[in-house]
């Protein structure tokens, strides 16, 4: 795509998708957990079934990781992930105590269709065919989008439930925020470099996790 400035690429396509975007990060599941009129069996749902795709995108993330070991120079990607990794860790012991705190049980529960469907198209990412370029740049969308949600919901005037501020914590966190834009920054500078055809397939697949994130918050209000 000659005369395209990639060095900003992800940004390029933020936006260019920008309301598809805004869809994900400004959801009214997410509104009403910022404004407290969030319904608690919402907040429920999507806690059980966000648990079974962490499971999921556990693997995911390995994925990436293995790639990034076998397609980069130096360590400085793969100590990236590896936070991720790590703080994904902690992540599932706090599903799991989060779940007991609102008497949601964790064990036996099903995937709803909205779920497997997004599980089956990460596995899909999983591939050996899915190069870096693309794996790395789909972590960060799927990151990105919790990390704007939910900081959104800290912002100035929110009016979160005491009970939910440590949700939003997770992934509103500066931190976490900073992790997002050392993947961003990872993505940016692989796609500069990348092939017509690497960049084709990424931003297809860009936009399918952005459907999938919105039927994700869809799903925690009730659609099947
Ligand atoms: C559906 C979904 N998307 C993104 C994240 C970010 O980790 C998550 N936990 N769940």
């Amino acid at each position: 795509m000659e005369g395209l400035d990639r060095g900003a690429m992800v940004d390029t396509w933020l936006k260019k998708y920008r309301l598809m975007y805004l869809g994900a990060i400004r959801h009214p599941f997410i509104l009403g957990i910022r404004d407290g009129s969030v319904d608690m069996s919402s907040f429920k749902r999507w806690l059980a079934q966000d648990y079974l795709f962490v499971r999921a995108f556990v693997a995911f993330l390995a994925s990436v990781l293995i790639k990034a070991w076998k397609e980069t120079e130096d360590n400085s990607d793969v100590d990236v992930i590896l936070a991720g990794v790590a703080a994904l860790n902690d992540e599932i012991a706090w599903f799991k105590k989060e779940a007991s705190k609102w008497d949601v049980t964790l064990d036996g529960v099903e995937a709803q269709k909205i779920n497997l469907d997004y599980c089956n198209f990460l596995e899909s990412l999983m591939s050996s065919d899915i190069s870096y370029t693309q794996s790395i740049t789909i972590l960060w969308a799927i990151e990105v989008i919790y990390q704007e949600s939910f900081a959104h919901c800290l912002e100035d005037g929110s009016k979160i439930p005491d009970e939910l501020k440590e949700t939003c914590n997770r992934w509103g966190n500066e931190s976490f925020g900073q992790y997002c834009l050392n993947l961003k920054n990872i993505a940016n500078r692989r796609l500069e470099k990348a092939s017509d055809d690497v960049l084709v397939k990424t931003e297809v697949s860009l936009l399918r996790i952005l459907e999938h994130e919105v039927e994700f918050w869809n799903m925690s209000q009730g659609a099947s």
